[in-house]
């Protein structure tokens, strides 16, 4: 029995429902037994055949093309077969469905199936193959579901790059570098007479602190690449009536760039996609925070959801009503959720103190950004709101390139190299210290190694491959 990775495939390879073309795409090995049957012909390489595409009594099912991508010039690096017919389900099911039947059909010559083992694709399995066979790696294969997936023009152009090469150059750069600094000290290791002084002639320690520092050019870039790609969820938050729902329309109605407002299961919590210079936020309104005396059931329930957004938040907007500014009882209640916010949230994420409603008080500051004060702005009038907006950016981590320089990456990249960055300040601490041990800063070297790996796929990990083509769409 052939291994599952190597059993052929077929699926509908567009998106379901009508379109003007649908395509039926086939991969394995020996998809040739499967020309004739299917299109009355046999197939030239890399040519597109128009046609009739045949059911089993040898009707047309469709006229559409054929075209036939013999291994290993293929997307998958495998036999592919691509049959483009009219974009209806039904017709698109009976070619799917025509396919299968005509695999397992006995080949007049040899009274055996034409083609032993064809089955229907699994979601992504055809990009997953393509990563198998060397035709992408994993951050490229990653890129084409970015790609499908991308919400914004920036988001698309930076998963192209991706899908290019160009965050995979940028690893693999920094692969070489390291791979030189580890010959170096395992070189050292295998000559031990010339011990620590080969490393210093060779400058071991200023060839690390290079390549931490082309690390952190890397990272920075890669963290830019996954907030374009994921969006950063920040969540409005404070007293009843402080405006921020009237804040978070303002946010998405400038933009104009709401894509759904998902409604919470009650009506506590709103959350709006938009975006700010192509950044994609999910921006999350809250229930009004409060205790004590005449909160009824629901309003509880809806202020506990509030402090569960809160808790998971990226960043928080803490907004303040500028009009209640000399209130006393306003301004204790203000102080309790400032503490909590600090008991609730971990140290790097932030929190801008929002002053709203400046409008509405005589005595409000100019409207504007006023550093660790916080922003002053006017949600109804709109004054203040860019200020906010640039300053989101900024504290989002977002340093303003323009969408050519960028590539798109994920969590689990940025993740990765803080782990290659990590390993790599470990050996530069044994490195520096008074006795090195060389073995020590051998295995850190290893270590930055592997990780730097797991994000082409060089070097990974069968559960982790599981976990990103599950998440494609069928036939991709
Ligand atoms: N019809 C169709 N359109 C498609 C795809 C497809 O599979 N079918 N793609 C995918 O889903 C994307 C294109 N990706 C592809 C990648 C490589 C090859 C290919 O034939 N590669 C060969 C030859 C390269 C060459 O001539 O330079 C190779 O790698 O050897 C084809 C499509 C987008 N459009």
């Amino acid at each position: 029995m052939l291994p599952r990775h190597h059993e052929p495939i077929v699926a509908i390879a567009t998106a379901p429902g009508r379109g003007a073309v649908g395509i039926v795409r086939l991969s394995g090995q020996g998809l040739a037994a499967l020309h004739e049957p299917l299109t009355g012909r046999a197939l030239q390489p890399r040519h597109a055949h128009y046609g009739p595409l045949r059911g089993a009594d040898g009707a047309a099912l469709d006229h559409g093309l054929a075209l036939w991508f013999p291994a290993p010039h293929s997307y998958t690096g495998e036999d592919v077969l691509e049959l483009h017919a009219h974009g209806g389900p039904v017709v698109l099911q009976l070619l799917l469905q025509r396919c299968l039947q005509a695999a397992a059909e006995p080949d007049p010559r040899t009274g055996r199936a034409r083609l032993a083992g064809l089955r229907l694709a699994q979601p992504g399995e055809f990009t997953e193959r393509a990563f198998l066979n060397g035709k992408l790696d994993l951050a490229q294969a990653e890129a084409v579901a970015d790609l499908i997936d991308a919400s914004t023009e920036a988001a698309a152009r930076s998963a192209a790059r991706s899908l290019g090469g160009a965050f995979s150059q940028a690893v693999q750069a920094l692969r070489d570098d390291l791979v030189h600094l580890r010959m170096l000290v395992e070189a050292t290791l295998d000559f031990p007479e010339e011990d620590i002084d080969f490393i210093h002639q060779a400058d071991a320690a200023g060839q690390l602190t290079a390549l931490l520092r082309r690390v952190d050019e890397v990272l920075a870039r890669t963290r830019q690449g996954a907030l374009l790609r994921e969006g950063m969820h920040v969540v409005i938050a404070g007293q009843p009536n402080a405006g921020k729902s009237s804040l978070l329309n303002a946010l998405a109605g400038a933009e104009l760039a709401i894509v759904t407002p998902i409604a919470g299961t009650t009506r506590d919590v709103v959350q709006q996609a938009i975006q700010i210079e192509g950044v994609p936020l999910h921006v999350i309104d809250t229930a009004g925070l409060r205790e004590g005396e005449g909160v009824d059931e629901v309003e509880r329930i809806g202020i506990a959801r509030a402090w569960q957004r809160i808790e998971g938040a990226d960043a928080v907007l803490f907004v303040h009503d500028l009009t209640r500014r000399h209130d006393a009882a306003y301004q204790t209640a203000d102080a309790a959720i400032a503490a909590r916010l600090q008991k609730v949230l971990a140290a790097n994420v932030p929190v801008i103190d929002v002053w709203n409603k400046a409008d509405a008080a005589p005595d409000a500051p100019a409207c504007g950004d006023h550093g660790d004060h916080g922003v002053v702005l006017s949600a109804s009038t709109g004054a203040g709101l860019d200020a906010l907006r640039q300053r989101l950016l900024r504290t989002v981590g977002w340093q303003g390139q323009t969408a050519e320089g960028l590539y798109s990456a994920r969590q689990r990249h940025v993740q990765a190299l803080q782990r290659v960055r990590a390993h790599l300040l470990a050996a530069q601490a044994e490195l520096d210290s008074p006795a090195p041990a060389l073995e020590l800063l051998a295995e850190e070297l290893r270590l930055a190694h592997d990780a730097l790996g797991t994000i082409t796929g060089a070097f990974g990990a069968d559960d982790l491959l599981g976990e990103i083509f599950s998440r494609f769409c069928i036939g991709k």
